[in-house]
């Protein structure tokens, strides 16, 4: 893959000399099992999740949403940058592109981590936002997590605290309470995604969206970029100009993988 520095040698270098020695071998399973798959070239790059790694663990992240996991190789980085007792919310309405990495993740010893939801993610964004959030003792394990969300979608409380088997519930936890968000989806709701995710991610966490620079397209003529680019290169530029001049974040453009996009959220 020549990646965004329009040298397949230099983008060779740094994977074979900079990321590849250093992948955990969980990782490069899932890198494998997934190039027998038809929409491999979706995996998020591995030098986009080097460097997603390290934030993770810059920040200590220990709450965290992805939207978007296919077969799991940017879900599983998150898990194994992670302490034992994160949570991780995982948006993607193909279960099957899921299963196929599953049994790495079980394999590397953290699904306890993962919260998968099959779904779009917009609903399950407004249910966290506009629902309750979790107050649980820390023995329970996350398996009791997935039981505590089935709950929520059938509660139509609307007190702002209560008890349910010994269990405290509070409204409007969620918000502020995610420490990290990596987006990594359908393009035309990034936008979406970021008013969301502002709630939801704490003031000085991050939001990292995925392909905003869409293999390089973003700086060529319209006409240049192949047909069943265009319209999601459309919704990137927009989105890339939206949020050069949101004051609510501070970004930084890496040109790793396809191009990511970190946001801190600063108020
Ligand atoms: C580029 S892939 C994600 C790659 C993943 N991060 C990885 O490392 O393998 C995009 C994924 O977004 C999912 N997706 C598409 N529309 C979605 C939506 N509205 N909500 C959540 N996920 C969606 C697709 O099913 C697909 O699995
Ligand atoms: O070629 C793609 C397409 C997508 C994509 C398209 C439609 C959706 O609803 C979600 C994702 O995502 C990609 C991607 O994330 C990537 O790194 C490379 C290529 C594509």
């Amino acid at each position: 893959m020549m990646g965004l520095l329009q040298s397949f040698e230099l983008a060779k270098y740094i994977l074979e000399n900079n990321v590849y020695p250093r992948e955990p071998s969980s990782l490069k399973e899932i890198r494998d099992v997934t190039a027998n798959h038809p929409a491999y070239f979706m995996s998020t790059a591995p030098d986009t999740a080097q460097l997603m790694g390290m934030l993770l663990k810059l920040l200590n992240a220990k709450n965290t949403i992805e939207i978007g996991v296919y077969t799991g190789y940017s879900l599983l980085l998150t898990a194994l940058s992670t302490p034992h007792d994160a949570m991780i919310i995982a948006i993607d309405p193909d279960r099957g592109a899921y299963e196929i990495g599953l049994p790495i993740i079980q394999k590397a010893g953290v699904e306890h981590k993962i919260n998968f939801i099959e779904s779009q993610a917009l609903p399950v964004l407004d249910k966290l936002l506009q629902n309750l959030s979790i107050k649980y003792p820390s023995f329970f394990n996350l398996h009791f997590s997935s039981f505590v969300w089935h709950f929520f979608n059938f509660s139509q409380s609307n007190s702002s605290f209560f008890f349910f088997l010994g269990i405290s519930f509070k409204q409007k936890e969620n918000e502020g309470s995610f420490d990290f968000a990596f987006v990594d989806a359908d393009k035309d709701n990034y936008l979406n995604y970021h008013e969301r995710l502002l709630k939801l991610v704490k003031v000085g966490g991050l939001i990292v969206f995925d392909n905003t620079l869409w293999g390089g397209t973003v700086v060529q003529p319209e006409e240049a970029v192949p047909g069943k680019r265009k319209e999601a290169r459309r919704w990137i530029m927009e989105f890339n100009k939206w949020i050069s001049t949101d004051e609510r974040v501070e970004i930084c453009v890496a040109p790793v993988g396809d191009g990511i996009t970190i946001c801190r959220r600063i108020c």
